[in-house]
């Protein structure tokens, strides 16, 4: 998918919603533990209540590979089904991944070729040639760690280096990789006050924005500091929306939650695109 692609379906559904899958056996509801594959079946309800809501999907890739074989099948099934059924949505296999440049050229074939998602997330810390493999690939995207939404972000992320921070480091320096166009970066809600220094450095770019939601970020204090001419932003929310019950109702209390994201976007897109 382009991001022009993306931005239409924002524009047109006036929503910059990704919803998390981070399916956990100990959370979803227990009548679906007796089904074959429980964890496709309650992503396949939560996807069937939310799409119209949304423009992204993010299985977070831990929590299917925690359930071996049955999770990886689960994962594949997740995707297909979102590329067969709901094809104009953007998808995201949040793997963290990186490695020497030929282990991470393997990892953007699994997850751009073989499942066929739309994007990965990858962190920085191998630098230029653990990334550059990922960016090669046509009309796919490499979402790279930025400024993350965790405490321990303050660890290294916000260290001096040469006088400047080092997510900032990192910004500045993936704009000069090869087919860096390719990339977007990860940003989280719970940072709002430092949205302004991003955009300053990454004007254009997509912003994947955790951290609403269950971590307690402001959608509205991140569309302040974040949002760029195209919007620029896919805000996720994982537990928020998909464990907003645990009873047979959980799929139209999901619903519920991403309408409530939902609305509270499209009044924000009104406002600045007057609409
Ligand atoms: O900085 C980051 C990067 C990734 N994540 C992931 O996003 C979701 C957030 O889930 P919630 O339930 O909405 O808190 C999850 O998959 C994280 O691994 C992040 O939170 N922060």
């Amino acid at each position: 998918m382009t991001t022009e692609q993306l931005y239409n379906q924002i524009q047109e559904k006036k929503s910059f919603l990704c919803v998390g899958l981070d399916v956990d056996l100990n959370k979803i509801p227990k009548h679906l533990l007796a089904l074959e594959d429980p964890i496709f079946e309650f992503n396949k309800a939560i996807i069937d209540a939310t799409h119209d809501l949304c423009v992204a999907y993010k299985p977070n890739i831990a929590f299917f590979e925690a359930y071996g074989m049955k999770g990886w099948l689960a994962l594949q099934k997740t995707i297909n089904y979102i590329n067969d059924n709901y094809p104009n949505i953007f998808t995201i296999a949040d793997a963290k991944r990186g490695d020497i440049g030929n282990t991470s050229s393997m990892y953007a074939k699994a997850f751009f070729e073989d499942l066929n998602f739309d994007s990965v997330t990858v962190a920085p810390y191998m630098g230029k040639d653990s990334v550059e493999p990922f960016l090669a690939f046509e009309n796919k995207h490499t979402i790279m760690l930025a400024l993350t939404s965790n405490e321990g972000a303050f660890d290294f992320q916000t260290l001096l280096v040469d006088g400047k921070e080092l997510y900032k480091q990192v910004l500045e320096t993936s704009k000069s990789w090869k087919n860096s166009e390719n990339l977007m970066y990860v940003v989280g809600a719970t940072k709002a006050e430092y949205f302004t220094e991003v955009r300053k450095i990454v004007p254009d770019s997509f912003l994947l924005v955790p951290g609403v939601g269950a971590q307690g970020g402001s959608l509205a204090e991140v569309c302040k500091y974040g949002m760029n001419d195209k919007v620029g932003l896919l805000i996720n929310s994982s537990r928020g929306i998909i464990y907003a019950s645990t009873g047979t109702d959980y799929a139209e209390k999901a619903r519920e939650e991403a309408l409530k994201m939902q609305q509270e976007m499209s009044g924000i897109v009104s406002l600045k695109f007057k609409v």
